[in-house]
């Protein structure tokens, strides 16, 4: 059970349906001097079956808070949980076993493997873990993508955006418990990017998964259902039913922060 207080922190929801937890999650990179902490005791709660979006200044912690919730970085301290399972102190095998069964992932490289066609890139993850894709689930994943028609498309053979949704199906195929989305629509024009996004919320809306995305632009950020700002490591504020001109004018007081740290006039006397 969540304490009251807990209950109106920013990240934190209700306990119940929670695809991922971190508690005092506290993340360091290097020693002595030239320390940076990177995260620094956040706790926050990633609700099931709802679109997440993680903003904050460049070097606020995002990339490194989907990390370490993904098992893919170690923690300095705190508790990180994906789903009831503890993953703070498992072993790097029972780790990886973990990911590969209950995570998907999509980057700005897509990373798929030329010579394969979309069909086989959509399955790889799950070949290579020996396990048979769920038939009907697949078919729902690749009509929900539009791909049916492209199966046989080699990555080379797609638009960008296309390629992006062969990411998009290959992240969902194995129907993972959740799916992290660092930046999937970066390298990409604003039309193809729009359209990941609306597959992505297309996943959460009819299929039910859970996203949690890492994001500079508050256009994208707006089709989540919750923003959580990052801002020096912590989890600064959130924003529920987002649109991208609150996005942007809670972005920009980040600025205003900044330049006044900095002793330097406020952005608005330089334009
Ligand atoms: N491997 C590393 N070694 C040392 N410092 C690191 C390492 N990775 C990240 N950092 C530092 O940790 C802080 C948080 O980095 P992180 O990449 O999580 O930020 P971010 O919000 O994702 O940034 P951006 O928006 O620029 O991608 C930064 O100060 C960064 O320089």
């Amino acid at each position: 059970m969540s304490t009251p207080a807990a209950e109106h922190a920013p990240g934190l929801a209700p306990a119940d349906g929670i695809a991922a937890r971190a508690r005092g999650l506290t993340k360091a990179y290097g020693s002595g001097e030239t320390a940076v902490l990177a995260l620094d005791a956040v706790d926050v709660d990633v609700v099931r079956g709802r679109f997440t979006a993680v903003m904050g200044p460049s070097g606020s912690g995002k990339s490194t808070l989907m990390h370490c919730l993904a098992g893919l970085d170690t923690v300095s301290a705190g508790r990180v949980w994906l789903g009831d399972v503890e993953i703070t102190g498992l072993k790097e095998r029972e780790l990886t076993r973990l990911r590969r069964d209950r995570i998907g992932f999509m980057f700005q490289s897509f990373n798929l493997i030329p010579t394969l066609n979309a069909l086989e890139n959509i399955t790889l993850p799950m070949d290579i873990a020996g396990r048979k894709p769920d038939a009907e689930w697949l078919d729902r994943v690749i009509d929900t993508l539009g791909l049916r028609d492209r199966l046989r498309h080699r990555p080379s053979q797609l638009s960008g955006g296309q390629q992006q949704r062969v990411a998009c199906a290959r992240a969902l195929a194995s129907r993972p418990e959740l799916i992290f989305a660092d930046e999937p629509t970066g390298n990409l024009d604003s039309r193809a990017g729009l359209e990941v996004l609306g597959f992505l919320r297309e996943a959460v809306d009819r299929l039910g998964q859970t996203v949690v995305m890492v994001t500079h632009d508050p256009g994208a950020a707006a089709h989540s259902d919750l923003v959580l700002f990052l801002g020096d490591g912590r989890i600064v504020d959130e924003m529920r039913r987002p649109t991208a001109e609150a996005v942007l004018e809670r972005m920009k007081r980040f600025d205003v922060i900044r330049t006044r740290s900095e002793g330097t006039p406020a952005p608005a006397e330089e334009n």
